[in-house]
């Protein structure tokens, strides 16, 4: 099997006035290209510190996480954020005076993108997530915030990366904007062959997604979805 990124006896804690609690107790999971996976479980069992995890803001306390086979650790943290991974934030995290445009093209120069044709290249990523020229030439502010999420993932597409990793990104958009985005990932899995991984809460979105990670008291299992459910 092909991973491109791989969890390895994995532990994870947080000491709390020297008393430790076990978040990831000796994890092994793997994640492919072009497959949707959602990560779900009770509030406090560990989403987030796992996304961390997967997105090398942290590092494992025991275990290790490769990606194509090569510990994060040692490709370097740092570089490893701005080379392979996207981070889609629930907070979008965009610079709201600055146009949608803006946004993307600063991410690409801080990513050090080589594309030549900055400008037209984030037109057509923001195309992709269906932000049209004249949305994408208003200062961020102005969007709401179905709009200013797709703004978030067409900036995370700009850096080119293989692994795209959101934390709950559909957390405060209504019911059809959600559909959109989350049809944006299925999409850019199955299309694209990027591998996506997704924190959620909500049930009907992790239906959607190829393999439902859950995360339970420190273990994990997954639930693979043959027939994907085709969000409308
Ligand atoms: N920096 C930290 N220091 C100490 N404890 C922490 C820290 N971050 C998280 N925790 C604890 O670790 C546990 C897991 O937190 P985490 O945010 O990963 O869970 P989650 O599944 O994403 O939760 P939610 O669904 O509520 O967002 C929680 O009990 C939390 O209080």
């Amino acid at each position: 099997m092909n991973q491109l990124l791989e969890f390895k006896n994995v532990s994870y804690w947080y000491k709390h006035e020297n008393k430790q609690q076990n978040i990831l107790i000796d994890v092994n999971v793997g994640f492919e290209k072009g497959k949707f996976y959602t990560i779900t479980g009770p509030s406090g069992s560990g989403k987030t510190t796992f996304l961390s995890l997967a997105s090398a803001l942290d590092l494992p306390k025991e275990g290790q996480v490769l990606y194509e086979g090569k510990d994060i650790n040692k490709i370097g943290l740092s570089n490893f954020r701005r080379k392979y991974v996207s981070i889609v934030f629930q907070s979008y995290n965009l610079l709201p005076y600055m146009t949608a445009l803006q946004n993307v093209m600063t991410a690409m120069e801080i990513t050090g993108s080589t594309v030549l044709n900055k400008k037209e290249y984030a037109l057509k990523m923001l195309e992709s997530v269906h932000i049209e020229e004249k949305h994408a030439r208003q200062r961020v502010l102005t969007l709401s915030g179905g709009q200013q999420q797709r703004v978030a993932i067409a900036r995370s597409l700009c850096s080119q990366s293989d692994l795209i990793v959101a934390d709950e990104p559909t957390g405060n958009l209504d019911e059809n904007t959600a559909a959109d985005i989350v049809r944006i990932f299925q999409d850019l899995a199955h299309k694209e062959n990027k591998c996506i991984i997704v924190v959620t809460h909500d049930n009907d979105i992790a239906r959607s997604s190829d393999i439902i990670v859950k995360l339970s008291k420190g273990n994990i299992s997954l639930v693979s979805n043959k027939k994907v459910a085709l969000v409308n």
